[in-house]
């Protein structure tokens, strides 16, 4: 890996490198299994089986990886997946194929010369079982995010973060199927139809992005919009993931004119991150905690990029506090010119809804 002056500054340089090769790992594996789904026929599609080996395997990779990288560090990681359901005795035909399609990625890969029984296999998987918390260090994975867009062949992300006493330090995103080029000239980038886009951002070293298959790294901003008339937004394309009724009735008191730009997964707030557009609203339904590895890498892009993150309160989102979020009404992302206007719309929306 190129080691770029910044990145060789950086204090959590090496953690960078060992996250980056992590998740470029996973994401050809991902890549591989959705390749598999969308060719599949439309019974198969319906299966939930060829998702969830994905998920496993993009876990255990991630884990393999920073483990292997980093091996002076202890190692503590919060991730979504768990390895009950595997210990099931029906599940061994799929514990099966997840050992055998992370071997194999391991081998076309070359790095690394080992090959993992199903126990490494559930070893690694359970190394994700961290509660996380204030105090140490912790890696934040979601091994794919955005899984309805995942089978759908839409939007996903292999998101992984680091939390150093209580803040969040790092994050990388790995897009697969988020094109390279920006779909606005804020950034003028002009990579051609490239599509894979790999964010990644450490504290005080900004935000960049470079194409999934490896490019220059390029320093990225978020949209410098004042006026939310001009501004465009984004929500999740899941209607059950987010309230549309209030989204709209926040896009309407603040004279927004674009229609929301709906994407599954953190690849909204790299997008965001890259100037795409400059409002992304997370406002789940009542009740709905957020999780802390649906937002720790996406966030830190975005606070790199220039960019603010709040909750509805307009407080900054705290990962500290173990596998969930402390707040459950929404997450809004934006410019620091829009942040106000954004979060005072977003009080009276939810105030009038009560
Ligand atoms: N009812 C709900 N409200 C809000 N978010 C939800 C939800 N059900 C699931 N999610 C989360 O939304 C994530 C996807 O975000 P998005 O809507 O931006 O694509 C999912 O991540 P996974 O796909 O990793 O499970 C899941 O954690
Ligand atoms: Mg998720
Ligand atoms: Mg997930
Ligand atoms: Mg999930």
């Amino acid at each position: 890996m190129s080691q770029l002056p910044e990145v060789a500054a950086n204090p959590y340089g090496a953690e960078l490198a060992a996250a980056k090769k992590a998740v470029a790992l996973a994401a050809r594996l991902c890549q591989r299994v959705q390749r598999g789904i969308l060719q599949s026929d439309v019974q198969s599609k319906a299966d939930r089986t060829p998702v969830t080996v994905a998920d496993y395997g993009s876990q255990v990779l991630i884990s393999l990886v920073l483990k292997k990288e980093l091996p002076s560090q202890s190692f503590s990681m919060v991730a979504e997946e768990d390895s009950k359901d595997l210990r099931k005795d029906d599940a061994q035909e799929i514990l099966e194929h997840i050992t055998s399609l992370v071997n194999e990625t391991i081998v076309n890969d070359g790095s690394y010369n080992m090959s993992l029984s199903k126990e490494d296999v559930l070893a690694a998987i359970d190394g994700g079982n961290s509660e996380g918390g204030p105090s140490g260090r912790h890696w934040i994975l979601d091994p794919i995010d955005g899984t309805k867009g995942f089978i759908r062949g839409d939007q996903y992300a292999i998101a992984l973060g680091l939390l150093d006493e209580g803040r969040v330090v790092l994050g990388v995103l790995g897009c697969p199927n988020l094109p390279l080029k920006s779909t606005n000239m804020h950034n003028g980038s002009s990579s051609g139809d490239q599509v894979g886009s790999f964010f990644f951002a450490t504290i005080g070293c900004g935000a960049r992005v470079e194409a999934l298959e490896g490019s220059e790294p390029q320093k990225i901003s978020m949209c410098s919009i004042k006026n939310p008339a001009d501004a465009s937004f984004f929500e999740s394309f899941e209607a059950s993931h987010s309230k549309r009724d209030l989204t709209s009735s926040i896009a309407e008191k603040l004279g927004v004119q674009a229609p929301a730009v709906r994407m599954d997964s953190q690849a909204k707030y790299g997008a965001l991150a890259r100037g795409d557009g400059a409002i992304y609203l997370r406002i789940p339904h009542k009740g709905y905690i957020e999780t802390v590895w649906d937002n720790a890498a996406g966030s830190i892009v975005v606070t790199e990029a220039g960019g603010m993150v709040k909750d509805a309160s307009g407080n900054d989102l705290d990962f500290s506090k173990g596998r969930y979020l402390d707040r459950d009404r929404g997450i809004i992302a934006t410019n620091k010119y829009l942040m106000p206007m954004v979060l005072k719309a977003v009080q009276e929306a939810i105030k009038e809804e009560q």
